[in-house]
């Protein structure tokens, strides 16, 4: 390998998702192919409904695919068993907790469950990956506080701080910024961004923020109801993906500043 060059950690080849009902199959977006480095933040952008959530869900393993392969470091994803998934994967999602009745250090102790014993103890390395996670997401301090007892916006980081617990080389958020304000969207992308670089993780979001994700990003998945791309914000905005995101009539992509205006 030469000089710089980072090892491919996920990968789809011909991708097709989409669900099934009564065993029949429906299509959401196929032909779908990229590759995904270490050390590398990546987000994932689209319209409503263009199937993002979906195509999380796919590579997580949730649903599965309706076509194509997805390769984890060398291997096809279905080739895993649950346990090592986790040990490879960790996810945060925007639906709710299972349970809300958890305290915020319990919720995040449970991204240590691949590594615990049966009895769920916690080693010392657990103790301190938790608590680099309530340090790195700025939670520490509602440790004690029941999940029910916290704001959209700290459970959110909560979840974060869970999957960074989980402590894997893959980070797979599904709309992390969803309920934060405007300081915390921009901290939780930085650090995830920061973690990227200094831990060599491969991270992966969803974001309806596509200006804070072509600042942020090294590549980006851009779905669209003819294809789906990935390259980086760069070359995606020197081929005019983003302009095709949105009716111009309403919605204008400055090809200068990287961002959206809204037409008058
Ligand atoms: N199990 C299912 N049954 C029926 N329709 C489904 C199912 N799963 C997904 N869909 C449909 O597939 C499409 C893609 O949904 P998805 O949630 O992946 O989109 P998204 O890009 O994440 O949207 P948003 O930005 O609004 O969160 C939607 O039209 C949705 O209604």
């Amino acid at each position: 390998m030469a000089e710089g060059e980072k090892n491919i950690v996920l990968e789809t080849q011909n991708l097709m998702v989409g669900y099934y009902q009564k065993k029949n199959s429906f299509p959401i977006a196929s032909d779908i192919n990229f590759s995904l480095t270490e050390g590398q933040l990546i987000g994932l952008v689209g319209t409503n409904g263009i199937g993002k959530s979906t195509l999380l869900r796919t590579l997580t393993r949730m649903q599965p695919e309706l076509g194509g392969n997805i390769v984890l470091k060398g291997k096809s994803l279905s080739d895993y068993s649950s346990v090592q998934l986790a040990t490879q994967i960790s996810v945060v999602l925007t639906e709710a907790f299972a349970s809300k009745n958890l305290t915020v250090l319990e919720m995040v102790s449970l991204g240590r469950q691949p590594y615990t014993n049966w009895i769920g103890q916690l080693s010392e390395a657990d103790k301190s990956a938790i608590a680099e996670a309530l340090y790195i997401t700025e939670t520490k301090a509602l440790s004690e506080k029941k999940c029910y007892e916290i704001s959209d916006g700290q459970l959110q980081r909560v979840a974060i701080a869970r999957a960074l617990a989980q402590d894997t080389p893959i980070i797979i958020l599904d709309e992390p910024t969803t309920h934060l304000d405007l300081y915390h969207r921009a901290y939780i992308l930085k650090m995830l961004k920061k973690l990227a670089i200094e831990k060599d993780k491969t991270i992966l979001f969803s974001t309806h923020e596509i200006d804070l994700a072509i600042q942020l990003a090294d590549s980006m998945i851009v779905m669209t109801p003819s294809k789906t791309y990935f390259n980086t914000p760069c070359q995606l905005i020197e081929e005019g993906t983003f302009a095709s995101l949105f009716p111009k009539e309403t919605i204008a992509f400055d090809e200068n500043t990287g961002r959206f205006g809204v037409n008058s």
